[in-house]
């Protein structure tokens, strides 16, 4: 099992994180992608353990976890089977090693994708209205209704990964990974997990932020709709010979 860390300008809680969750049982790699940090996340993050690597600039979450995914598979070894990717964010501090319950139903092979319930946070400013969103259009489009559409601590096979990548970017990485799973037949589960993260406020910096999520949400359902409706279109075009009374 590796720990795949998004971070960007992380270097107040990184240690704590990478501390915490290199106790997360059957982890043997806590890998941090520095996602073009301007403070010195990386360094402090090798400090306390983690293997890191760097974007030389900002390219946002999504891409840094599919460069955490790809340097996993580098470390792999060749006559194993691949690690199972456990995605944690850097901002949950000693609370990252409460991710440990999403890691059994994917060892198990109960479930194919975890993914973390989180308490309410005190001192978060949301109104419902990104998760909203994400929830009924993930709701729409595989029958399935998250009960927290964005949650980004996530256990997956590598199996699960690599059919849910290109990953949507930004922070429509959520949402898009857990609607092509689900369309695939992929099972997906969410666990309760006892986790802090460091919630957006109702200040301007939360409000961008928000509006920033509404948008990337927007634009990985909206690439998925016009995906489903060019293939049902492709399919009536071109029945299948073989199907009877045809
Ligand atoms: O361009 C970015 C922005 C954020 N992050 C990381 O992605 C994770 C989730 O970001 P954040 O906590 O700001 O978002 P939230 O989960 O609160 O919506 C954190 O580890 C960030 O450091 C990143 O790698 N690149
Ligand atoms: O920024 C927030 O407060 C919300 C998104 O804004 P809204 O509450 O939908 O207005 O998203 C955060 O909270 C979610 C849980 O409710 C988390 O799942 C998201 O990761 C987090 O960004």
């Amino acid at each position: 099992m590796a720990v795949i860390i998004p971070a960007k300008d992380e270097s107040r809680r990184i240690a704590a994180t990478v501390r915490s969750a290199r106790a997360i049982p059957h982890v043997d790699l806590v890998l941090v992608v520095d996602d073009g940090s301007e403070d010195n996340t990386q360094h402090v993050a090798r400090e306390a353990g983690a293997v890191v690597v760097r974007h030389s600039h900002n390219r946002g979450k999504a891409a840094a976890m599919e460069t955490g995914a790809a340097v996993v598979a580098m470390r792999d070894a060749p006559d194993r089977p691949p690690r199972h990717l456990l995605f944690v964010d850097g901002d949950l501090a000693d609370t990252a090693v409460n991710t440990a319950p999403l890691v059994p139903p994917v060892m198990d092979g109960i479930a194919d994708l975890t993914i973390a319930l989180l308490p309410p946070q005190p001192g978060a400013g949301g109104r419902g209205l990104v998760v909203g969103a994400a929830r009924r259009a993930i709701a729409s489009m595989t029958g399935w209704t998250p009960t927290q559409p964005l949650s980004g601590m996530r256990c997956l096979t590598r199996e699960a990964f690599e059919a849910a990548t290109p990953l949507a970017r930004g922070w429509g990485v959520e949402a898009g990974m857990t609607i092509d799973l689900l369309r695939l037949g992929f099972r997906v589960l969410e666990v309760p997990c006892e986790l802090r993260h460091r919630p957006s406020g109702t200040d301007l910096k939360g409000q961008l932020h928000r509006a920033a999520q509404y948008r990337d949400v927007q634009l990985a359902v909206n690439a998925r709709r016009a995906r489903a409706a060019a293939s049902s279109v492709r399919r009536t075009m071109s029945p299948d010979p073989q199907r009877p009374g045809r």
